[in-house]
Order: C-alpha cells, then sequence, then structure tokens
C-alpha cells in the first residue's frame, strides 16, 4: 500500500539516560544519514536532564529533540514540573504526552492530556498524543470504544497534521515483547484514522499514527507494512543506538 504520510521513526527514553549515554544519542543522530533522513522523520525523546545537551549534540542531525511531558500551564508555582515554553526554549521540537505510563502512575485524565497537547501546540511543539488499551478493556471488548474515548477526549480542537501525532500504545504490548498481530493492529489504526478523518478531514487524513509497544529491530518492518502505520514509538530499544538504527534500517527496506 502507497504511504503518503511522512513516516516518523520516535523514541521514548522514559527514566532512563544519564550524561554518560549521551555518546548513544551522538551515534543515533550520526547514525541518521540522507537519502533515507530526506523521506522520514526521526525523533529521541530523552529524560528532561539531557534535554538542552542532546539538542545541542545534533545541531547538525536530522535527528529531532523532544521531551516525554509537558505542564498544561507556562509557568508557575508548579514544582517539579516544565512546560512546553522551556522544552522548546531547549530547542525541543515534540513532546509526548498522555502516555499509559503518566496515566496510569499521575493519575492523568483526558482532559489533562488534552491541556497538555494545547499547552505544547500554543509552545510551537508537535504534540504525540498516545492512546491504548489495557489487557482487561481488550478481553473484555472494550478496545474501540476506550480509543474512541481517548482520541475524542485527548487532541484539542484545531490540531493538524502539522501539530499533532497519534501514537496508539496498546498497555499490554509495552515492554513486554508481546507484539500484536498485524490483523490488530490494522484494525486499531484503521479506527483512528477514520476517527480522525471524522473529526479534521483532511487534516485528519494526514495526521501521523504511530505504533508502540516492544517495536524492534525484528517486527519493525512487518509493522511497517500495515495499512495507516505511519511510523513507531520506540521504548526499550531506542537505548542503544545499534537497536535503535536497526530499527531505522527497517525503514530503510520500507521507505528509501
Ligand atoms: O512505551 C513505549 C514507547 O512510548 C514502548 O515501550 P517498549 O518499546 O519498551 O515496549
Amino acid at each position: 500500500m502507497t504511504k503518503t504520510v511522512r513516516p516518523l521513526l520516535a523514541g521514548n527514553w522514559k527514566m532512563n539516560g544519564t550524561r554518560a549515554s549521551l555518546d548513544q544519542i551522538k551515534a543515533i543522530a550520526d547514525g541518521v544519514k540522507a537519502p533515507l533522513s530526506e523521506k522520514i522523520d526521526t525523533l529521541l525523546c530523552p529524560p528532561a536532564t539531557l534535554l538542552y545537551v542532546a539538542t545541542a549534540l545534533c545541531d547538525d542531525s536530522p535527528l529531532a529533540i523532544g521531551a516525554q511531558d509537558c505542564h498544561q500551564q507556562v509557568s508557575g508555582a508548579h514544582t517539579g514540573d516544565i512546560s512546553a515554553e522551556m522544552i522548546a526554549d531547549c530547542f525541543g521540537t515534540h513532546v509526548i504526552v498522555g502516555h499509559s505510563e503518566r496515566r496510569r502512575n499521575h493519575a492523568e485524565s483526558d482532559m489533562l492530556v488534552r491541556a497538555k497537547a494545547q499547552a505544547a501546540h500554543d509552545a510551537g511543539l508537535i504534540a504525540i498524543i498516545c492512546i491504548g488499551e489495557t489487557a482487561y478493556e481488550r478481553n473484555s471488548g472494550q478496545t474501540l470504544d476506550v480509543l474512541k474515548r481517548e482520541l475524542i477526549g485527548s487532541i484539542p480542537d484545531g490540531s493538524t497534521a502539522q501539530t499533532t501525532v497519534v501514537a496508539y500504545e496498546p498497555v499490554w504490548a509495552i515492554g513486554t515483547g508481546v507484539v500484536p498481530t498485524q490483523e490488530n493492529v490494522e484494525e486499531a489504526h484503521a479506527f483512528i484514522r477514520a476517527e480522525l478523518i471524522q473529526r479534521f478531514g483532511k487534516e485528519g487524513a494526514n495526521m501521523r499514527i504511530l505504533y508502540g509497544g516492544s517495536v524492534s529491530g525484528a517486527n519493525a518492518r512487518d509493522l511497517l507494512e500495515v495499512p495507516h502505520v505511519n511510523g513507531v514509538l520506540v521504548g526499550g530499544q531506542s537505548l542503544k543506538a545499534a537497536d535503535f538504527l536497526a530499527i531505522y534500517a527497517a525503514f530503510e527496506r520500507q521507505f528509501a
């Protein structure tokens, strides 16, 4: 199937990485090269402590750097939080919002995720808005209802293909080594695409929908073949340059 939407390979380091890991970021930045880098976008989201140094390291590379969360307000008395403005100030270009680990561990609601995505847009950042069902929700037949509720609740009005990426991350596939079948991924992505088109029209047709959950160099190509999979959001396999670049190689075979 022809893919008209520009693919995105994104890495999420979660709460991993110290200054000692900067050489991995540098190796990824060096490994992301033309001609493929002219056809796909690449992004790494290290912890906030490394953000500013990472953007400096990637000065000459097509690799973009983003953050993993932001506060919904621009500034103020919010100890421990960082704002979208601060991310932009460090030359970050993207921010992940609504990751299931934040929804679960910090009780983030759809409404809060939507406010964070809006803050990202207001600061000129691309918001990567995560959605996905738990094992219980899937096993009880609620997957599409959950996706619909999270899509409606978490994506701000006025979102465009330029400002917004949706990441479908089934919670049961995150960090487990369990990857859904191509049929499961296709069903979810086709459903998300239809919902996005219904709400955002042409913008919804062009918004990128990433798959996330136990992506590796071994399975990336199969996932990228699925209709409406416009890239992947990678956790564990983005920490080491060799693993991340193996996924980049899968993109090369698919999109070069
Ligand atoms: O949560 C994820 C990316 O945001 C996926 O993590 P893993 O690739 O480690 O399963």
